[in-house]
């Protein structure tokens, strides 16, 4: 895949979006509020427009308990998971499988009144990363998803208009080797989730509508997701 054009891109938004997901929400700039907290799971957004359009970046924080890191990544980034988790996926195409860690997607997401139904085209990657501070425990897992121009999808032709998103998931797995040394079961295992998006609408919608959209969609996006996450992987041996 290192032969493909795309790919210089691709390292640079791995490296840049990487290392500000593993920024607190405290370190990267101040105007981090909390909007929505369920147990361990705390959503961060900051308000921002962009030629008058609300572009909100937000950052998610969750520890789930029982999965790890490549298994969060896995299902986020495989296609044949997505249309169970993804409620607001109306259409997904795989556009080009450029190696089997980074593909290429256009999707529809469904209408949200009031505002017109969006599509994305964006390529998907997916990498273990070396841990850079050297601890023992399990490596790093990460998928980034980056809208991208494509020729055969032009942006804004049909009914849809084109959103542009720009989106991180990190994933740390954590390790508590059972005392009686014993193998490690999903009872001793846990991940810490980041995951950063940035979403242009891409043409007008109300502020106050897409404020109250992506109020209500990130926190059950993520449960949904994470929950769906668990019951695909609790009776099968642990991935990291
Ligand atoms: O993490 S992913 O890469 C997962 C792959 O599917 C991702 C996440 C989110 C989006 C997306 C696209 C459009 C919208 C809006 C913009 C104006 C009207 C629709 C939203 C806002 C509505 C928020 C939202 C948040 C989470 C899930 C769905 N909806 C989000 C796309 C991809």
């Amino acid at each position: 895949a290192s032969s493909h054009p795309l790919w210089p891109d691709i390292e640079r938004k791995v490296a840049s979006q990487v290392s500000m997901a593993k920024l607190g929400v405290g370190e990267c700039g101040a105007g981090w509020q909390l909007f929505a907290e369920d147990g361990e799971m705390k959503m961060y957004r900051r308000e921002e427009e962009v030629d008058g359009l609300v572009v909100d970046p937000l950052k998610a924080v969750h520890v789930v308990k029982g999965i790890t890191g490549f298994e969060v990544c896995h299902h986020f980034f495989s296609p044949q998971y997505r249309y169970d988790w993804e409620t607001t996926l109306e259409h997904m195409v795989v556009v080009e499988t450029i190696s089997e860690d980074t593909i290429l997607f256009q999707q529809t997401h469904k209408r949200i009144w009031p505002a017109s139904q969006r599509d994305a085209v964006f390529w998907s990657h997916m990498r273990r990363l070396p841990d850079d501070q050297d601890r023992e425990g399990p490596d790093l897992w990460t998928v980034v998803n980056q809208s991208t121009e494509l020729p055969q999808y032009p942006a804004n032709t049909g009914k849809c208009v084109r959103v542009y998103l720009t989106v991180c998931l990190l994933c740390q797995t954590l390790v508590n080797p059972p005392k009686n040394g014993g193998p490690v079961t999903r009872d001793d295992i846990s991940c810490k989730i980041t995951y950063c998006s940035v979403v242009n609408p891409g043409g007008w919608a109300p502020a106050s509508v897409l404020r109250a959209v992506y109020k209500r969609e990130y926190p059950k996006f993520l449960k949904r997701f994470t929950a769906y996450v668990m019951s695909k992987t609790k009776d099968k041996p642990i991935r990291f």
